[in-house]
């Protein structure tokens, strides 16, 4: 009996799906079984909270050292257990016999989003946590590298269901004949990224791939720079190294903490439940507009002076801003003190009085204190001898006798500190100091000198152009703007907190800390005795450091909370997403938050939009970090499918030749469409445009990406479908995606800015599917070739 070839593939088929069908019934019940530990587990933890928060205190340290403890790992293992519900396990690994012949893994192996363990079989593991060493292959092996690993499968579920199976053979060599279940190594990336988007990011756990795998991982220390173009997975990439960060060195990061910047609230709101969906709360995620606490930066300033503000010439105008309320009299200052005669201040005691301030090198209101003892001696002096010589004036002249000198000295020690203290407390004296010399907060300067065209022409004096000066002036009363908090946290430095209680207050909770760690260590080293002398003593492995830290760490607040309220708080790591858009004064915000320069920062320089961003990585760390940096750079677009990517690379290509777009992982078929609107009532064209991309995306998101002079007209005409459509401007849209994209008056975009181009590419390149053009002007030069094969309705 002959087969024919169309017979042969339907047998091949069919084996294939019944091989899946048989697959899919296997790892169901395994995945069951997975499922019952994680209920099983969280049965234990629940109970031994419980437990831990029902204890009586018996007031022994080690007791209630213990219950703390005990209290903290069970309330974050609770929050853990239950933000993996969905997607518990999603890959497996199966390896080569040679692999398992060095025994240093079993096959197979599960991984999964936390790791879980049979107890009762010496903690056998049931479930990797993506994040262990032994996962990595997951993420890493290929064909031509397989790492021992025989087989790789991704599982797709749907709550506790498998629906799906996808197998990459990688040694084909042996196995090269298996079960035909389809070579789909890109299946699940590609059934991710073909998902509509909701308007929050995923994780992307599942489906890392080799190059983000290897940044993730990197090492933690120093300052790693990830560039790449739009849709590689730098924010994804950024977010799960943080997960992973906090992983690997859990115990560093849990008591310092983690920060995420991100360019604006929209941002930080859609990658807002990343971390949290991969287990991990104790993140701070801000913009550095948000880093002053307490300090809402709800105003706005132009481009023009936002970019001077972010200038680092600015912390020179800060600085003499300051110097310049560190005054003395023209010539003399007199001073009506009570119950006296007047004294006075001339300019040369001033002068020395401030030379001896500022010889301290302590911020201003630190080094008033200096300032003002230097006067107040100069003025009780002034007091003292004045009241001699008016006593003396009126005694009636005694003879000495022979052991009495006339030196003219009336008052001792104890009445000149009287004097002196009287002088501390007068008014008129208080007014004095406080006029040469005010005890100044941040906010008092920064508005003052924002807002008088006097003091801030002597503070800009010789380093800011005339015309920027006057952009900075503004009138009494403003809001904050994000670009002021750079300024408000430089003179918090140069001002300097008066924070002495709460330093004190800290201090003291240390002391209390470390001496009831101490009191640990003790009972523990007592304990201790009893046991063999070759066993580890405890002050081998714990510290009273360690333990205070401990403590410190699992008190209620996470160490993100504490942060958020404390302006000199210093991060275990920092990253930083949309990096080439921080001004050279954010920079120094940020910098001042990692001492350690433990960073990472994503971006791309060719989608910088912002006026004081940057063009080179280089020229921004070089004052902090030299060029002791990495740079790892990503490659694929995983979100603009090649059809919308063609038409962004001829803008690209426009910004600077040399520039490659990132490859695009899939196409769709659907070619980006075009179309014209007539300027003055672009509403009337796209209300039906929306409309007809809302059909198209099928439950999925639109974005109508305009011109700032054209951000209200658009609202007004798309309102009505209100949640599944968003209008924004560049600067909003920048590390947003959505499953439809039309972009409004592009040559506008281009003429708004300096770095219009820029903005172009970045409002292309958000579409995970659908793209269209509606002009309504010229047709940009850089988009000529890409108009000239899309499609031209919609
Ligand atoms: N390995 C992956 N698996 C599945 N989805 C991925 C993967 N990598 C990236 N993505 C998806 O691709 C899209 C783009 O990722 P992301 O927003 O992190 O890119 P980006 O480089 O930050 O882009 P932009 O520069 O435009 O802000 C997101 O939807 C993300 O979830």
């Amino acid at each position: 009996m002959s087969v024919s070839a169309d017979d042969r593939a339907t047998e091949t088929g069919n084996t294939a799906e019944t091989g899946k069908t048989t697959a899919i019934a296997e790892e169901q019940a395994y995945v069951t079984g997975l499922y019952a530990a994680l209920d099983a587990e969280r049965e234990l933890v629940a109970r031994r909270l419980e437990d831990s928060l029902r204890a009586v205190d018996d007031g022994e340290p080690q007791a209630q050292a213990e219950r703390e403890t005990a209290t903290a790992t069970y309330s974050d293992r609770m929050a853990q257990l239950k933000t993996v519900e969905q997607g518990l396990c999603f890959g497996r690994l199966d390896f080569t016999a040679d692999r398992l012949a060095a025994g240093d893994v079993e096959s197979p192996l599960y991984i999964g989003r936390l790791g879980l363990f049979d107890e009762a079989d010496d903690y056998r593991p049931l479930l990797i946590d993506w994040r262990a060493p032994v996962a990595r292959p997951f993420y890493l092996a290929t064909a031509a590298s397989p790492d021992g690993v025989r087989r790789r499968r991704h599982l797709r579920t749907l709550t506790r269901r498998v629906v799906g199976v996808d197998d990459e053979v990688l040694d084909l060599g042996e196995d090269g004949d298996s079960d035909h279940l389809g070579l789909a190594g890109e299946a699940a990336l590609l059934s991710a990224l073909e998902r509509r988007r909701t308007g929050e990011m995923s994780d992307i756990v599942a489906t890392i791939q080799a190059e983000q795998d290897r940044i993730i991982r990197a090492d933690m220390g120093g300052v790693l720079v990830v560039q790449g173009g739009p849709g590689t997975g730098k924010t994804a990439v950024a977010l799960h190294r943080a997960a992973y960060l906090l992983y690997t060195h859990r115990r560093q990061l849990t008591t310092r903490g983690v920060l995420v910047v991100g360019p604006n609230s929209t941002f930080l709101r859609y990658i807002g439940q990343v971390l949290p969906s991969l287990g991990e709360t104790g993140v701070l995620l801000a913009t550095v507009g948000e880093l002053l606490p307490g300090l809402e930066a709800v105003g706005t300033d132009t481009p023009e002076t936002a970019e001077v503000k972010g200038r680092i010439v600015m912390a020179d105008v800060l600085a003499r801003a300051v110097r310049d309320r560190q005054t003395v009299p023209d010539d003399v200052l007199p001073i009506e003190v009570e119950d006296g005669d007047g004294l006075t201040l001339d300019r040369r005691t001033c002068e020395q009085a401030r030379e001896k301030a500022r010889a301290t090198l302590k911020p201003h209101n630190a080094a008033r204190r200096v300032f003002v003892d230097t006067l107040l001696d100069a003025l009780a002096e002034q007091a003292v001898a004045r009241l001699e010589s008016s006593v003396l004036d009126d005694v009636p002249e005694i003879p000495l006798t022979g052991d009495e000198a006339d030196d003219g000295v009336l008052l001792d020690e104890r009445d000149h500190a009287t004097i002196r203290q009287e002088l501390a407390e007068d008014r008129a004296v208080l007014a004095a100091l406080h006029e040469l010399w005010p005890k100044l907060t941040p906010q008092e300067l920064l508005a003052d000198v924002l807002t008088d065209a006097g003091r801030l022409a002597s503070a800009t004096d010789g380093l800011l152009p005339d015309g920027d000066r006057d952009g900075l002036l503004r009138s009494p009363g403003s809001w904050w703007t994000p670009g002021d908090v750079p300024l408000l946290d430089e003179l918090a430095e140069l001002l300097g907190e008066d924070d002495t209680e709460a330093r004190q207050r800290r201090e003291r909770r240390e002391r209390e800390q470390r001496a009831y760690a101490e009191g640990v260590l003790h009972v523990l080293e007592q304990d201790d005795e009893i046991l063999d002398e070759d066993q580890i003593r405890v002050r081998d492995v714990l510290d009273a450091e360690m333990i205070a830290e401990r403590q410190e760490a699992s008190s209620n607040l996470t160490a993100a909370q504490r942060a958020a309220k404390d302006r000199t708080w210093t991060f275990g790591h920092v990253i930083v997403d949309e990096a080439q858009e921080l001004s050279a004064m954010d920079w120094r915000t940020l910098m001042r938050r990692c001492p350690s320069r433990s960073m990472t920062l994503v971006g791309d320089v060719s989608q910088t939009g912002s006026r004081g961003g940057t063009s080179s990585w280089g020229e921004v760390l070089s004052p902090y970090v030299g060029d002791r940096w990495r740079l790892r750079e990503l490659t694929v677009n995983y979100r603009t499918p090649a059809e919308v990517m063609e038409v962004a690379a001829g803008v690209l290509a426009a910004i600077d030749p040399e520039l490659r777009a990132p490859q695009s992982v899939r196409d769709t078929g659907v070619r980006p469409w075009q179309s014209c609107a007539d300027r003055s009532d672009p509403a009337a064209t796209l209300g039906s445009v929306v409309d007809g991309e809302l059909a198209e995306v099928d439950g999925g998101t639109v974005a109508v990406v305009v011109p700032e002079a054209l951000v209200d007209v658009t609202f007004d005409s798309v309102e009505a479908a209100a949640d599944r459509v968003s209008v924004l401007t560049v600067g909003r849209a920048k590390g947003l995606e959505f499953d439809s994209v039309v972009v409004l008056a592009p040559d506008e975009i281009i003429a708004e800015s300096p770095r219009g181009p820029n903005d172009l590419y970045v409002a292309l390149t958000r579409a995970t599917q659908r793209l269209g053009i509606v002009h309504t002007g010229p047709v940009p030069a850089a988009l000529e070739p890409a108009v000239s094969g899309a499609e031209t309705t919609r």
